[in-house]
């Protein structure tokens, strides 16, 4: 019997007022997402896809349709307890820039009054975690790291009050490609050593098959196909067929630059 799903998305709508009139952000969504999975959401500029994340930890409410959490109806869960309980990761990091690394992954614990010679644990811990040098990093300002060693900072708080769900929003768009693949890559590991379930959203195809066990496709605030990468690489649906030509055409033409680098 297969186990219940952790994440749930029942007929989920949204709509945001604007003076031209109600923008559907999204629109009757349903989708479950299984304990331990990383899930992909991809689709283009404004489909919906941030807007199903901040519902997912209640930065806004739906219109209609219902979020489930191990279960629970999330509207009857405590806003405030349950993005405690669910790490996010936001695209550039979002340090806090006067406060030290070790103050902003130390954010989360001091927030739940967890005595300060525990959390100096926890944050060097989780400087091992993201693969950050303790001393050389610990006393630093964000804007002394690079990118990357950022938003291995960011991985570090959202991860600091030990949650089993983390929302990621375009993690690594900012970072150059070897950066990036580097981080997805940790990211991974780090999501299966600590059995997380992650929602990653990302504009990048490619990262989304390379990373992820599923992947979600948006469009118009709608879900157009949610497929392990296999089933979504050879998906006869018109958009994510259209989506998957770049990496396709890359794909070949990495092929053929690099001979003897293919799969035969
Ligand atoms: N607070 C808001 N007020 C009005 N409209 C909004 C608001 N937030 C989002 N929208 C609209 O809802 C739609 C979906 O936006 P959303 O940010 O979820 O898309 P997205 O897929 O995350 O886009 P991007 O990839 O560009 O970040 C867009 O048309 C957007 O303009």
């Amino acid at each position: 019997m297969q186990p219940p799903p952790l994440i749930t998305y029942a007929n989920v709508r949204k709509c945001f007022p604007t003076p031209a009139g109600a923008v559907v952000a999204v629109d009757d969504v349903s989708l479950e997402i299984a304990e331990g999975e990383f899930l992909a959401i991809v689709g283009g500029s404004g489909s919906g896809k941030t807007t199903l994340l901040r519902l997912t930890n209640r930065l806004i409410e739906p219109d209609g349709g219902t979020i489930r959490i191990a279960g629970e109806d999330i509207s009857r869960i405590d806003p405030v307890g349950l993005r405690r309980r669910i790490g996010t990761v936001f695209q550039n990091g979002a340090l806090f820039p006067h406060m030290t690394i070790a103050a902003n992954i130390g954010i989360t614990p001091r927030l739940l009054g967890t005595p300060p010679g525990e959390i100096a644990t926890r944050v060097d811990e989780l400087l091992d975690l993201v693969q950050l040098d303790r001393t050389e990093h610990r006393d630093r300002l964000p804007h002394e790291l690079s990118g990357g060693q950022r938003q291995r900072v960011g991985v570090a708080r959202a991860l600091a009050a030990a949650p089993h769900i983390v929302l990621m929003d375009e993690p690594f768009g900012a970072l150059d490609p070897l950066t990036r693949d580097a981080l997805g890559g940790d990211y991974r590991a780090l999501h299966d050593k600590l059995a997380l379930t992650t929602i990653m959203i990302t504009h990048d195809i490619t990262e989304a098959l390379l990373l992820a066990d599923r992947i979600a496709v948006m469009r118009g605030g709608r879900l157009v196909e949610a497929g392990p990468p296999a089933a979504v690489a050879t998906s006869q649906e018109p958009y994510v067929a259209e989506l998957m030509t770049t990496p396709r055409r890359q794909a070949a033409r990495l092929a053929a630059l690099l001979p003897g680098s293919g799969t035969a």
